[in-house]
């Protein structure tokens, strides 16, 4: 059953036009979805109105029995029950890491947010850096820090607005790895907004493609990756080669297999060296600049190469 509900909500700034567009999605409790989008595709604003921070013009949201309100409806924007973390969100300097995550506890009983902040620095494996500052702590876990005041005050739902961006690719995977553990045993909803797919599918395989404030399409990596909705979701997986003579039909690098013989012809402009294969530039004999995957390595910039590929394989749109 659904316990995040998003209802057709719209969203405009100073009247021009819509950032978020007749948006509605679904969640269930303790699921992990990864919302990935361009910059400017409205994510953030669609993450504070579901946090009760930004006023919508239309639509509704809805947490379980709780309908969220806009902030110029209540006296206090914002609930307790959504937490929003995002990129410049600013841990106290002064405070250690323990009175960061304890603060917005502060009208609990003291047993109470001992013990929450002890279980909390434990999930976080945080327990050593408990006195440390977070000037001493390293870009990773400061984020950590800022995850665990959100979750101090046992939220139902988990906003993160791409707050690892300022890290690097092994840094975010090692968080993201310790992150997805800790929320799958806290049973916490989280909603990731991130304009990385590989972070995205690192995070989990439940997956929202968001474009000009529009849902594109929801599913897992597999589905969105065979029969994407449209050329931006298609593109998020890999970049795409035009078919000859067949309009809006693609074919993608990994789906194509060369030849030293037979297949359509090619002449290799240029070779890249990465990790799983060199990934070629050929111009086709039709006159296309493709790319394609050289997974032996065995064709070099100058040479001839065939192509073929399985027309199940291309991706149309219509
Ligand atoms: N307070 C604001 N006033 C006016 N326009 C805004 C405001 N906040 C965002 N916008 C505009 O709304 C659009 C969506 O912005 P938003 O920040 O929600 O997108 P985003 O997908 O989160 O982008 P990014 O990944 O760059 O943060 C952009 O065109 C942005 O310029």
């Amino acid at each position: 059953m659904s316990f995040l509900t998003i209802d057709s909500v719209n969203k405009a700034y100073q009247n021009e036009q819509l950032v978020v567009k007749n948006f509605s999605l679904q969640l269930e409790k303790g699921r992990i979805l990864s919302l990935v989008g361009e910059s400017g595709s409205g994510k953030s604003t669609l993450l504070r109105i579901i946090a009760g921070l930004e006023n919508k013009d239309a639509g509704k949201v809805q947490l379980g029995d709780l309908q969220i309100q806009n902030p110029n409806e209540r006296l206090i924007p914002g609930y307790d029950e959504v937490q929003l973390v995002y990129q410049e969100y600013q841990l106290y300097p002064s405070s250690t890491v323990e009175e960061n995550i304890s603060r917005p506890l502060i009208q609990y009983d003291r047993k109470y947010r001992d013990q929450r902040v002890k279980s909390l620095l434990k999930l976080l494996k945080l327990e050593l850096f408990k006195d440390k500052l977070p000037r001493q702590l390293s870009g990773g876990q400061q984020q950590k820090v800022a995850i665990g005041r959100a979750l101090s005050l046992e939220p139902e739902v988990l906003l993160i607005d791409e707050p690892f961006s300022s890290l690097d690719a092994i840094q975010r995977r090692e968080l993201i790895e310790e992150l997805k553990e800790m929320f799958n045993e806290l049973n916490v909803t989280v909603l990731f907004v991130t304009h990385d797919l590989d972070d995205a599918l690192q995070m989990t395989s439940d997956l929202a493609i968001m474009q000009g404030g529009k849902l594109i399409q929801r599913g897992s990596p597999e589905e969105i990756f065979k029969q994407p909705k449209n050329l931006y979701a298609a593109k998020l997986f890999s970049t795409l080669n035009a078919v000859q003579d067949k309009s809006k039909t693609y074919i993608r690098p990994s789906d194509i297999q060369l030849f030293k013989s037979t297949g359509l012809c090619a002449k290799v402009m240029d070779k890249q060296y990465l990790i799983h294969y060199n990934l070629l530039t050929v111009q086709t004999s039709d006159g296309l600049i493709w790319k394609v995957e050289d997974k032996d390595r065995s064709f070099e910039k100058g040479a001839k190469v065939y192509l073929k590929w399985d027309t199940e394989k291309e991706i149309s749109f219509k």
